[in-house]
């Protein structure tokens, strides 16, 4: 599995305001391509965090799009993954529509009604870890149902997840002309930290874009 972490990030370095909600940090020509690299993966990854933060569809919009992955014989849209350990999804959450397949990447912690009310609500439920989700054991399982391309939007903490599993391939990060601040709002890689061995990136390429900057590096792994 090749897995591409996007995301977009303020000229400081965070993900959204200390409100958690939100916020348009890409500008038109962004968000287009990051509707171009949804269209090209076969799933599109956010932890609950996300889900309850931003409550996203995660679909591609642009309509040619969703047209020429039919033409390749592809649903119109990529599947959804949402890491959610204990199940904390809303079973109306926007993910659950059925514009999309959905996977929830949970625990053995996941409380059992829980899981069936999210497979009722159409879901197909992946247990790895035992309190955690086990991000290295459940990529695996996404990979046995055909995810070769992986596209993670965020939020820190599982990017943060993902990078400590040694399981990043590719990192873009949109960097947005807007200065964010506060010691509480996300940040690109949040969770415990890292304080040593961190991981390591070679710069692929730096482009203007709206009135940003994209920066696709690629990871080191061992
Ligand atoms: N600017 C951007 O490109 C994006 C911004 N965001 C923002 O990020 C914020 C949400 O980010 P976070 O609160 O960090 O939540 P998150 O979306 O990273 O979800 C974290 C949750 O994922 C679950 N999880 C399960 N297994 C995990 C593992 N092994 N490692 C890590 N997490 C695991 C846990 O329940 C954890 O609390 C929101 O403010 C949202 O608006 C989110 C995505 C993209
Ligand atoms: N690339 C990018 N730029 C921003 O400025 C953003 N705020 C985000 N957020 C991500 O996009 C998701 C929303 O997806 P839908 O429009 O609902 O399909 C959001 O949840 C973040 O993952 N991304």
């Amino acid at each position: 599995m090749y897995v591409v972490v996007n995301a977009a990030m303020s000229a400081d370095g965070k993900l959204a305001s200390r409100r958690r909600k939100q916020l348009a940090i890409s500008g038109p020509d962004d968000f287009d391509r990051v509707d171009q690299l949804r269209a090209d993966s076969d799933a599109v990854m956010v932890g609950v965090g996300t889900v309850l933060a931003d409550d996203p569809s995660l679909t591609v919009k642009d309509e040619a799009r969703n047209a020429e992955r039919r033409d390749r014989g592809l649903a119109e849209n990529p599947a959804r993954v949402v890491a959610d350990s204990r199940i904390r999804t809303p079973p109306d959450a926007a993910v659950l529509d059925d514009a999309a397949e959905t996977y929830l990447l949970t625990s053995e912690a996941a409380p059992t009604d829980f899981i069936e009310q999210m497979e009722e609500a159409g879901a197909y439920v992946l247990a790895a870890g035992e309190d955690r989700v086990d991000l290295k054991t459940a990529l695996a399982k996404l990979e046995g149902e055909g995810v070769d391309r992986l596209m993670v939007e965020g939020g820190g903490e599982l990017i943060f997840g993902l990078f400590e599993a040694g399981l990043v391939d590719e990192l873009r990060v949109y960097v947005g002309a807007k200065v964010l601040g506060g010691r509480d709002a996300p940040t690109l890689a949040d969770g415990d930290g890292f304080v040593e061995s961190f991981p390591e990136l070679t710069l692929e390429s730096v482009e203007q874009v709206d009135d940003g900057v994209l920066l696709t590096w690629t990871v080191q792994n061992s």
